[in-house]
Order: structure tokens, then sequence, then C-alpha cells
């Protein structure tokens, strides 16, 4: 669906800002820092989950002063909906897991069925180690059990864009995290 730059202008000015830039930018170096620590030396492959991970694996790799290889999968189950559904696997990663330490990258945790699946999937292709790292956590109780490794900042219950994620397939490129009233 396509959206005008007036709609896009009033979802925006409706919008509550939660972390800004320099919030967002000083959680990236904290992030960069506990990976380097914990697999700095291992020579991780790097897997960005596709699209909303896009920015966050950006981000992060530009901090990353040790060797590591980049690769991407693209899983979703929300495609441009504020409600999530059934996870469709639109690419797996390429590079061979097997004997790799693993780290997926990706924007949000929210309930956690994406990284679950993700994580599953590595290890089932025989990684050696699968390690995660989100940029943000949505605070809620509707978790379906799993532990993030890396984690830069909380975001309350409401549907939430900026810094990769998305606004119905816009403003991804966003700066900052906003949410709108309304959607989980
Ligand atoms: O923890 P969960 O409730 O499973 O939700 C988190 C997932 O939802 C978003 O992906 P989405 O399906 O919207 O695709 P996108 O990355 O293309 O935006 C986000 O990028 C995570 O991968
Ligand atoms: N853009 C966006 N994607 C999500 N995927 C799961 N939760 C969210 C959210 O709050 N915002």
């Amino acid at each position: 669906m396509h959206l005008s730059r007036e709609a896009l202008e009033a979802t925006l000015g409706g919008a509550e800002l939660i972390h800004d830039a320099a919030a967002v930018e000083a959680a990236y170096d904290r992030m960069a820092a506990e990976i380097r620590e914990r697999i700095g030396a291992s020579d991780p492959l790097v897997l960005c989950v596709m699209m909303g991970g896009l920015v966050p694996t950006a981000k992060l790799i530009a901090r990353f002063d040790f060797p590591y290889r980049l690769d991407y999968l693209h899983a979703t189950r929300y495609r441009g909906a504020t409600r999530g559904g059934e996870l469709h696997w639109l690419a797996e990663p390429t590079t061979p897991l097997a004997g790799e330490t693993v780290l997926v990258v990706d924007d949000i945790f929210d309930e956690g069925l994406t990284l679950r699946a993700i994580v599953e999937h590595c290890r089932t292709a025989g990684a050696a180690q699968v390690l995660t790292a989100v940029l943000v956590n949505k605070r809620h109780e509707r978790k379906h059990g799993m532990r993030v490794d890396f984690v830069g900042l909380d975001v309350p219950d409401r549907y939430v864009f900026g810094e990769g994620m998305d606004y119905q397939g816009y403003l991804r490129g966003l700066g900052g995290i906003r949410a709108i009233d309304g959607g989980h």
C-alpha cells in the first residue's frame, strides 16, 4: 500500500518520541562493546534479519573492530501489519552455518517468535554457538520463552517505528524510535 507524504507527516506528528537518535547511538556503542567482549575473538558470522535488521546491523558492524563476516536471512511475520501472524521464510542464509559462531541481529524483540524460529534454524544447521542482538525489547508478558543476549533499549507495549522498524512499510530510515497509539 502507498502512503502519501501528508499521511506520513500526520503519523509522525501524532507519534511520541520514545528514544531520540542520540540515545539510540549510545545504545549501539554499549551493545558493540558487549558483543566484542563476548565473541570478538570468535570470528563470528553476523546474520542480518531482513528487513528490520538492516539498520541495526549496519550501525553495529560500523563499530566492530574485530574480524567478522556478514550474511542475511529474510523472515517476516508482520509484513507491514501492526499485529504478527505466521512466520514466512523468504530467504535462508547462504553461508554454511556448521561450526560457526553466529550473531543474529534484528531490530525488535516483541513476542519473540521470529527470533526463536531463527535461532532454531541456525542450531539445526549446525552452528556451534548462536547469539542474538536486538536494538529494542518491547516490554510485556507475551514473550515466547527465549532470552536475547544483547539488547539496546526497552520500549513500551506500543507499535514503534524508526531505526529499521517500519510504519506500514515506510519510515525505516528515521533516526530515533517513535510510538503510535493502538496495535502492539
Ligand atoms: O518478536 P516478534 O513478535 O516475532 O516480532 C519481531 C519481528 O517483527 C519484525 O519483523 P516483520 O515481520 O515486521 O518484518 P520486517 O523485518 O520486514 O519489518 C521485526 O523485524 C522482527 O523480526
Ligand atoms: N515496526 C514494528 N515492527 C514490529 N514487529 C514487532 N513489533 C513491532 C513494532 O512495534 N514495530
